[in-house]
């Protein structure tokens, strides 16, 4: 197939990690005889440098026709002072809005390899497989805001049709996993919150094959660290899945393992592992690209299909955590490029090994 795919590489070690994306990407093209455009755009803190704008205008109309775009991250301290006019976050949160991806699809699974990593004990770690589905496009992120010398607000606004589509999506999801969806929210104490729980008991309606729990968000913090495994896809408001899914990556063993896919309505989505510019590592080449990869593979799944290709970059992961080399976030010395090289030769290795049980099948008859 052909594909045209944005990439926008953005600031710290967004371009390091992308890099390592692409280049497994271009693996899969050339095994399985798919042709990958790439054009590549600003955003974040190096497009604010270039332009003054954190989403220029060419950036966003690009990804706007593109098949899916595949992002970094953004930010950093040289663009952080707190009375800066415009900031890089912007240009994320501009472009997310822009493409309509209000469900942000975000797996968490713990590779038995690395539970040593992680702050729980082995048998808590045992069966973890949860999917987040973090509703992206609301919430107090795009809420207005006031500013006054000494005082500020940041409105949390909700509306029924954009509850409804992200809980659709994650009871649509649940049933082809293990049937349950626990949806997060805060209903003691928020209007918000309260609508979001009666419109997805509503929805459940619809799902009875679907069991469904509420929890409040601040006992589900807690409980995603003393039962994480009784979790299946879990479903919450903006800000909330933004804190949730990084306690999570620490139980994976690093925050640079995660992938994220965003999705709206069409096949188009924007792809970024769920880390951001980690500037404490940025320019070593030292940063973990597994979030990236994997979103990668979320990208090839999602946008364009490639469910067989996805799982052959998935394979070349695993079999990398596993046998090695490391990043130092989990315990190894090896670089970003070495670790990118080992995913695309472990994809060489399964890529060869399924072509050889395929026609060791068709030898058999
Ligand atoms: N999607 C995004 O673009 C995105 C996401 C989160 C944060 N950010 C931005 O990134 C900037 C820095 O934020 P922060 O420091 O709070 O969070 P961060 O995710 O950048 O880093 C937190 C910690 O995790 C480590 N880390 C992150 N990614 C890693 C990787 N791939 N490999 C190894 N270690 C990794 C970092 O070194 C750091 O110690 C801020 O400007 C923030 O707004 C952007
Ligand atoms: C950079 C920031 C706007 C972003 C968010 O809060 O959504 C990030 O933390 C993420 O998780 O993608
Ligand atoms: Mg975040």
């Amino acid at each position: 197939m052909k594909a045209r795919i944005v990439t926008l590489p953005g600031d710290g070690v967004g371009p390091e990690v992308t890099a390592a994306a692409v280049a497994v990407l271009d693996a899969v093209a050339a095994h399985y005889d798919h042709t990958f455009d790439y054009e590549q755009h600003l955003i974040g803190g190096c497009a604010i440098d270039a332009t003054g704008e954190p989403l220029p205008a060419d950036a966003l109309a690009a990804c706007k026709s593109a098949d899916a775009v595949l992002l970094g991250a953004v930010g950093g301290p040289k663009w952080s002072d707190p009375s800066a006019p415009v900031r890089p976050e912007q240009g994320l949160l501009a472009l997310r809005a822009a493409l309509g991806v209000y469900a942000n699809l975000r797996p968490l699974q713990v590779h038995p390899a690395l539970t040593a990593l992680s702050p729980l004990k082995d048998d808590k770690l045992r069966n973890v497989d949860v999917l987040f589905v973090r509703e992206l496009t609301g919430g107090a992120y795009f809420g207005a805001k006031t500013r006054t010398v000494d005082t500020a607000t940041d409105e949390c606004k909700y509306t029924v049709v954009e509850v409804e589509r992200v809980v659709r999506r994650a009871f649509e999801l649940a049933r082809g996993r293990r049937h349950k969806v626990t949806s997060v929210d805060k209903a003691n104490v928020l209007e918000t919150s309260r609508l979001w729980r009666s419109t997805v008991q509503r929805i459940a309606a619809d799902y009875p094959d679907v069991k469904l729990e509420h929890q409040l968000v601040d006992s589900m913090a807690m409980l995603l660290l003393t039962q994480p495994a009784s979790y299946d896809v879990v479903v919450t408001e903006n800000l909330f899945g933004d804190i949730l899914t990084d306690e999570a990556a620490a139980l994976a063993g690093s925050l640079g393992l995660l992938p994220s896919a965003s999705l709206g309505e069409g096949a188009r989505g924007l792809y970024e592992p769920i880390h951001g510019s980690a500037p404490d590592i940025a320019g070593k080449g030292v940063a973990n690209p597994v979030g990236a990869i994997l979103s990668a593979a979320m990208l090839l799944r999602h946008s364009l299909g490639l469910e067989e290709e996805a799982g052959a970059v998935e394979a070349a992961v695993e079999h990398v955590l596993e046998h090695g080399p490391r990043s130092r976030d989990i315990g190894g010395d090896a670089g970003t490029a070495a670790i990118r090289e080992a995913v695309v030769a472990a994809l060489d290795e399964h890529v060869a090994n399924s072509e050889a049980f395929f026609s060791g099948a068709r030898a058999c008859g």
